[in-house]
């Protein structure tokens, strides 16, 4: 049967605590074939191979047609342990809100614009003085050695080879300068700032001396939402001596929380005194949080309710996304994440005034079914998708894609 990458200490983890992860990765991609009756394409994958092991070119059209994310989606829920399904796709309470983000996107339609010269199509995008291929940025995710061993280095290296910007989680497993050394990325960093604050600047002077040019402070997490979906898992991965939280080794003092239930808008000042970085907030979803957030200086936000994994009953992000764009009124940039699976989606939330937007689950389904490999996957899926979206519609740049062409009903 398929490896267990649950929690370390499971039955199966036991006989994989010693191996190299790389040799733990090839193990766990050769299973997954196995199992679906695919073991040939073992020598065709070439990411991960072990000595020996040959890839094979006429054997290449046997690799699996992932025709959307959902194929992903479904491929890695059958390669991950339980409880690293239920870390991944679960949300606070009842998961209502994480619903109401995916489902939000079907009350908005497009409307298209016929002969237009669509031969070309650029999906560059400015951020932060910065020229960015396409505006998919992988959202900040923890933990990521749960979905697969390689963990934020795969997810990094996928982003840097397919060209998207990455957010690195404050509680990743690999530290935020391993990953920037290993993938090469231009990485952003999350913060979760602690209740100590020397501790704090300790993890963004690790992220500015990793490169990080941009500090998305989250700020819809004073505490941890009501996780029913996975009960203790999240403690569990916090407290695991195994799954380590990088950044925070030799800084964390014992007892010391990763949340800090007493932040208030003081931290923009506090933060622009002790890095050098960009400030962006994420979690913004009313219209006057938006307002406070352009009084205290951030230089933008992330329309985001932690995909539905924070405080159940929230709107849906892309409901939450026109009356913020009103107050900001373009003076920063506005991004936007939570619930985004198809191309179509990404066009109407750029239509609807997101300078940008982000993914959470979608690229982790990727990872956790095939890791580096699995999120280039989803990461050609969504651009793909978007850039036929953008033909089919009749707006060949970002820039063309207005609010005229999006309906709600
Ligand atoms: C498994 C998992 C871990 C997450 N970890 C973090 C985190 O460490 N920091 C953070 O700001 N947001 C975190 N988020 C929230 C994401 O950044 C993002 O807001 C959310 O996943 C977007 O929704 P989507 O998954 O529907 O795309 C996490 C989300 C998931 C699914
Ligand atoms: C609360 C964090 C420790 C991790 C996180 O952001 C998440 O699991 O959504």
């Amino acid at each position: 049967m398929l490896l267990d990458f649950s929690l370390p200490g499971g039955p199966e983890n036991k006989k994989m605590e010693n191996l190299d992860p790389y040799l733990k990765a090839e193990i766990q991609r050769r299973k997954f074939l196995e199992w679906i009756g695919l073991s040939s394409l073992a020598l065709t994958l070439p990411a991960i191979s072990l000595p020996g092991c040959t890839t094979s070119p006429d054997k290449a059209e046997e690799i699996p047609d992932f025709k959307n994310v959902f194929d992903l989606e479904e491929m890695s829920g059958k390669v991950m342990g339980k409880d690293a399904i239920d870390y991944l796709n679960g949300g606070a309470d009842d998961s209502k809100t994480v619903k109401a983000n995916v489902e939000a996107y079907q009350r908005i339609q497009i409307r298209a614009r016929r002969l237009i010269d669509v031969s070309t199509i650029s999906t560059k995008v400015e951020l932060f003085g910065k020229t960015l291929d396409n505006p998919i940025i992988l959202s900040p995710v923890g933990f990521q050695k749960f979905f697969h061993p390689e963990g934020e280095i795969a997810s990094a290296k996928a982003s840097v080879k397919k060209k998207h910007q990455m957010i690195v989680s404050s509680v990743s497993n690999y530290s935020v300068n391993e990953i920037a050394t290993q993938s090469q990325a231009d990485l952003w960093f999350q913060l979760y700032p602690t209740t100590n604050r020397e501790v704090t600047k300790k993890l963004l002077e690790r992220a500015e001396k990793a490169g990080c040019k941009v500090c998305v402070l989250t700020v819809d997490t004073p505490v941890i939402g009501n996780r029913e979906r996975g009960g203790t898992t999240l403690t569990k991965l916090i407290n695991s001596k195994e799954l380590k939280m990088g950044n925070y080794e030799g800084i964390l003092p014992e007892g010391t929380g990763i949340d800090d239930p007493g932040l208030t808008w003081e931290i923009i000042a506090w933060l622009r005194a002790n890095c050098n970085m960009k400030i962006v907030l994420k979690g913004i979803v009313t219209r006057e949080d938006a307002a406070l957030a352009l009084e205290y200086g951030a230089d933008g936000i992330i329309v985001s309710n932690h995909g539905g994994r924070q405080l159940e009953s929230l709107r849906s992000t892309i409901d939450c996304l026109p009356e913020i764009v009103e107050e900001i009124d373009g003076k920063i940039p506005v991004l936007i994440d939570g619930g985004i699976r198809r191309g179509t989606d990404i066009f109407k939330a750029l239509a609807l005034g997101a300078t940008a937007v982000c993914i959470g689950r979608p690229f982790c389904w990727g990872l956790g079914a095939l890791g580096q490999e699995g999120v280039e996957i989803a990461l050609d899926i969504l651009k793909g998708e978007l850039v036929r979206d953008m033909q089919l519609a009749g707006a060949a740049s970002i820039e063309k894609i207005t609010r005229d062409f999006v309906i709600r009903i």
